[in-house]
């Protein structure tokens, strides 16, 4: 569960922890202060992605959602340095609201994932969906969940890339969760000014991700050893 997004400079990768959310009948908010001493403090992990896939954050109601980054938010104060937080959902009004909560408990940045049940139908769609979430949220950096083995979306994320800074201006990278190395090297390929960040999502294929040019991960089995791996 580790994640690792570029640091406040791109430039500077840094290593991430994809969160899970604690529960037992209920989510048990009160144990997410020691998990993130256990991160930074375990596992050399200073930056987290929360309600995301392995946080389970589509099978929350809004109001757990919003509680959950609430904790990670004010419990990782002058601890953490990034967290980011996963608003996507399929109602664009609760993404919206989400994405407002994000910036309201200063998160440090959103993420977005595909609308998957009644699915944007070609990439203009797609990035207006983006795009309107994105800005309920205008000083905060967004981030693309592309995951399309769970979203059932094949909107390749190379032609996604495309011009997309000119519909959301705080677009920063992508969260590239597929095992389609070709779409990857073409996104990275496209980023010859290395304006995007690339957070490589599927941990089993990270080394070749890492050769080709990702800029960040986010996985479950990796962390101290991942932020190894970029410091050499
Ligand atoms: C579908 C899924 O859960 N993918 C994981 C991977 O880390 C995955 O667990 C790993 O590659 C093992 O298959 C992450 O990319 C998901 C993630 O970052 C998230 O919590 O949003």
């Amino acid at each position: 569960m580790c994640l690792a997004l570029p640091g406040k400079s791109l430039q500077q990768p840094l290593v991430k922890n994809k969160v899970v959310t604690p529960m037992r009948k209920e989510i048990n908010f009160s144990v997410i202060g020691q998990y993130v001493d256990y991160l930074v403090k375990e596992q050399g992990v200073k930056n987290v992605f929360v309600n995301g896939t392995t946080g389970e954050g589509l099978s929350l109601s809004i109001s757990e959602r919003r509680r959950v980054a609430e904790e990670w938010v004010t419990k990782g104060r002058n601890k953490l340095d990034q967290v980011v937080i996963h608003v996507g959902a399929l109602s664009l009004k609760e993404s919206q609201e989400l994405a407002q909560h994000a910036a309201e408990i200063g998160a440090d940045g959103i993420a977005v994932i595909a609308p998957f049940f009644l699915k944007p139908w070609n990439k203009d769609v797609l990035i207006n969906f983006l795009k309107e979430v994105a800005a309920a949220a205008p000083a905060l950096p967004f981030y693309y969940y592309h995951i399309p083995a769970l979203t059932g979306i094949k909107i390749r994320a190379e032609e996604l890339l495309d011009g997309i800074q000119d519909k959301i201006p705080t677009f920063q990278g992508l969260k590239f969760s597929d095992t389609d190395l070709l779409d990857f090297g073409q996104c990275v390929d496209q980023n010859r000014q290395r304006q995007f960040a690339f957070l490589f999502g599927v941990d089993e294929q990270l080394l070749s991700a890492l050769v080709m040019g990702a800029t960040g991960a986010v996985g479950s089995f990796v962390s101290r050893d991942l932020s190894t791996l970029w410091s050499n």
